[in-house]
């Protein structure tokens, strides 16, 4: 579960994250909504200790990110997949991961094959990656701590059709399995067709928030926040 209080962040005068409370809820995928320059990267590199909020707290299970004694094994985080070091190859990216977690070899070749990166692929160097396949190997790296959270922006950017369908399905099995999903993009359909959960976001403020069923039945309100938000 992941508890956000009362988030705020201010970069010089533009308040980027104002006041933003919500939970993602285990066993269901929260969908994080909201267009360009909405604070959807802030708050979520804020949850990972990537940014310091100016107030508020996120938690992940109880505490924050940097209190997590081996973070990789509670929550799996993708949050640009472009920022992979372009020299090594996936397997080696895996391996470094797999090392720093403690985890058996065996995980290296099992994440390839659950994300579908072939040995030679593995083999290439991720600079000669396309950003599909650099969106592939990132969730490989979320996913190799068996985390119970997870964390992820704009995931299925880059993928092709059958990716984008493949990633669903591999985000709805880790739910219905317990886990956590925080899923962020600017893409109202991308959202809707996975959700349990949404969270609406504008110009740093949270414009909308519920079950996906309740807010279809709000008369509209996704369609109202989303024509609101120009999504
Ligand atoms: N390091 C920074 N320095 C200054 N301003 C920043 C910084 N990071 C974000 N901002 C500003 O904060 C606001 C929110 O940006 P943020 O990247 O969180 O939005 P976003 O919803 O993730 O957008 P996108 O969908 O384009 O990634 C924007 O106005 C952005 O310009």
């Amino acid at each position: 579960m992941i508890t956000i209080v009362r988030l705020t962040k201010k970069y010089g005068t533009t308040l980027a994250v104002d006041d933003v409370s919500f939970t993602a809820e285990a066993g269901r995928v929260t969908g994080f909504l909201g267009p360009n320059g909405a604070g959807k990267s802030t708050t979520l590199r804020i949850m990972v200790g990537l940014t310091r909020p100016d107030t508020g707290s996120a938690t992940i299970s109880g505490r924050t990110y940097v209190d997590l004694p081996n973070p990789g094994l509670e929550v799996g985080v993708l949050l640009d997949a472009s920022a992979q070091h372009a020299g090594r190859t996936g397997r080696e990216i895996l391996t470094l991961a797999q090392q720093f977690m403690g985890l058996p070899r065996a995980r290296v070749e099992e994440m390839l094959e659950t994300v579908s990166l072939t040995p030679t692929e593995a083999s290439r160097r991720v600079g000669d990656y396309s950003l599909g396949m650099r969106q592939r190997l990132g969730i490989a790296t979320a996913l190799i701590g068996d985390p119970e959270v997870l964390i992820l922006d704009e995931p299925a950017n880059g993928l092709d059709p059958a990716g984008i369908r493949w990633m669903r399905d591999l985000l709805r099995g880790y739910a219905d399995r317990g886990g956590t999903v925080l899923l962020s993009s600017h893409l109202l359909h991308e959202i809707e067709v996975i959700a349990d959960d949404i969270v609406m976001i504008g110009l740093g403020r949270i414009v909308s928030m519920g079950t996906k069923t309740e807010l279809l039945h709000e008369a509209g309100t996704v369609v109202r926040a989303a024509d609101l938000l120009a999504l």
